[in-house]
């Protein structure tokens, strides 16, 4: 199987090759073929990618803001239409199953540019009024060059989730994927230019963390926003201050979800199973510690393990096929050792637990019972398909040990007493909660997190704060006195 692009990047419209660049092997993770090789920039390619951006910035900004979002939608219908293609090229790159990435990765994509296609028109300052007819009026202003650094979990949809936002508020943006995932980004950028795009407003460029590094410090980029783990989120964070950069960190979690004993059992383990298994458990926002009340652990550990032997786990491009492999060898191997680690201390295995015999990179879903507050499992972010459930008896006692991480994505409650949901979701330290459901993110929404877990906000009116900025204009009318 093959899904060689034309060549590595594409900059100012075109797809631009250097093979000087380190090499980047594209796996498909069912079975461990190599189906790309590309390369990661060099000094030139990030070179012409930054004074491309910049070049095109001011006339992107000068357009109307109806005219740029009339292109980020019929970007939108595009992606649309081709969602079949752009979802089989998903699977490839991620090993996500096609049953997912028709309905969750180009769509949610296209959301993005449709809703702030849809908003880049109606963007204004305001008119504020002084006393003695002064007033005041504020102009809402683009960064300049934004750059995108992705993880590889949703490589479409963090594309669009940073560009649409960008370039809906006059922007440029320069996108670099994860080097696990670089394949689909690309057709965003072509279908970008197919949509009337000007070349150069949404470039694209592959490489490892030293071409993330080099965009952040570029002293010509104004704004960075990355989707990664907490540790590259201290650097990039770090880098990014130095030169008083706008930052959006959409970063790890280790998400709590309390089950109470009045819940719907059936809902809660639909909860648990979408909150932990769906793209094989690597969502930053899954809630990877469920709490259940002791009156329903048993009920709800049933069901679960009867519900978890319905996953349909094999070839991801099959549509029938509900459970993929994890992205990479790599990261299948992190997630075995914390399997392991949850068996060394003590955590009991209720379910799966092991590798899947083959060529691709398949766990089972696992599920570990009596899980402890201190064990290794349920501490750190395991990124894979993983689930702790830990007992508890009351409100006030779960909801400390909910919030005692440094993480603060998400979190979930599961309750039939909605008196109850709503003071338990005021009570998290997460940025994004549900009630009696898990990990929906509809663009109309803001997605992001606290604590370590981010800073800032994706999607929804809130993104615009994080793209644009305010000019303040005072107009005097009245006469203006000095001291002397
Ligand atoms: N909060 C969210 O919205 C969200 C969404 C998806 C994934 N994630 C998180 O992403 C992580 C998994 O993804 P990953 O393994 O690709 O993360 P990662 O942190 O290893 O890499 C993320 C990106 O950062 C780049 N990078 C690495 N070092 C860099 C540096 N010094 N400067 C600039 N860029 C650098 C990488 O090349 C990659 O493109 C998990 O922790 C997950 O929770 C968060
Ligand atoms: O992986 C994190 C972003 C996300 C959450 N739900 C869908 N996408």
């Amino acid at each position: 199987m093959r899904a060689q692009p034309q060549a590595s990047h594409f900059i100012n419209g075109a797809y631009v090759e250097d093979t000087a660049g380190a090499e980047i092997d594209v796996i498909f993770p069912a079975t461990g073929e190599v189906i790309a090789k590309l390369h990661s920039a060099t000094p030139a390619i990030i070179e012409q990618a930054i004074t491309s951006s910049l070049a095109a910035q001011a006339d992107w900004e000068a357009m109307t803001g109806t005219e740029r979002g009339r292109i980020l939608r019929r970007a939108a219908d595009i992606i649309r239409e081709r969602n079949h293609d752009l979802s089989v090229l998903e699977t490839l790159d991620t090993g996500k199953p096609y049953q997912e990435t028709s309905v969750a990765d180009a769509t949610s994509g296209a959301d993005a540019l449709e809703y702030f296609g849809g908003l880049a028109g109606s963007l204004t300052g305001e008119h504020i009024q002084m006393p003695d007819g002064d007033f005041v009026y504020t102009r809402r202003e683009a960064l300049g060059v934004c750059v995108g650094i992705g993880a590889w979990n949703y490589p479409t949809q963090i594309a669009c989730w940073k560009a649409a936002p960008a370039l809906a508020c006059g922007n440029t943006s320069i996108f670099k994927p994860s080097e696990t995932t670089p394949l689909s980004a690309l057709k965003v950028a072509e279908i970008m230019i197919e949509a009337g795009a000007p070349a150069g407003i949404f470039n694209v460029i592959q490489g490892y963390g030293d071409v993330g590094a080099a965009l952040v410090t570029d002293p010509r980029v104004a704004k960075v926003s990355l989707t990664g783990s907490v540790p590259t989120g201290r650097k990039v964070y770090a880098a990014a201050a130095e030169g008083m950069k706008h930052v959006t960190m959409e970063l790890g979690g280790k998400s709590p979800m309390i089950v109470f004993d009045d819940a719907d059992v059936d809902k809660a383990v639909s909860g648990a199973i979408l909150g932990n298994f769906y793209s094989s458990g690597q969502v930053c926002s899954n809630g990877t510690r469920v709490f259940v009340q002791k009156g329903i652990k048993e009920a709800f550990l049933k069901r679960l393990s009867e519900r978890l032997e319905g996953a349909v786990i094999g070839d991801p491009l099959d549509p029938e096929t509900s459970f993929g492999p994890m992205v990479s060898e790599g990261q299948m191997n992190i997630v075995m050792n914390y399997i392991e680690k949850g068996k060394e201390e003590g955590a009991r295995l209720a379910f799966g637990g092991a590798r899947i015999d083959g060529d691709g990179f398949y766990l089972q879903p696992t599920v570990f019972a009596d899980v402890t507050d201190d064990m290794t499992i349920a501490r750190e972010e395991i990124f894979g398909p993983v689930m702790s459930v830990l007992d508890f008896e009351d409100e006030d006692e779960v909801m400390a040990r909910a919030n005692d991480t440094e993480f603060g994505l998400a979190a979930g409650v599961f309750t039939n007493d909605l008196t109850r949901a709503h003071r338990v979701v005021a009570g998290f330290e997460a940025g994004t909660c549900f009630i009696n459901t898990y990990n929906d993110a509809p663009v109309e929404a803001p997605f992001g997190g606290s604590k370590a877990s981010g800073v800032g906000r994706e999607n929804s009116k809130a993104a615009i704060e994080h793209y644009s900025e305010l000019k303040t204009v005072y107009v005097r009318l009245s006469d203006l006195e000095a001291p002397f």
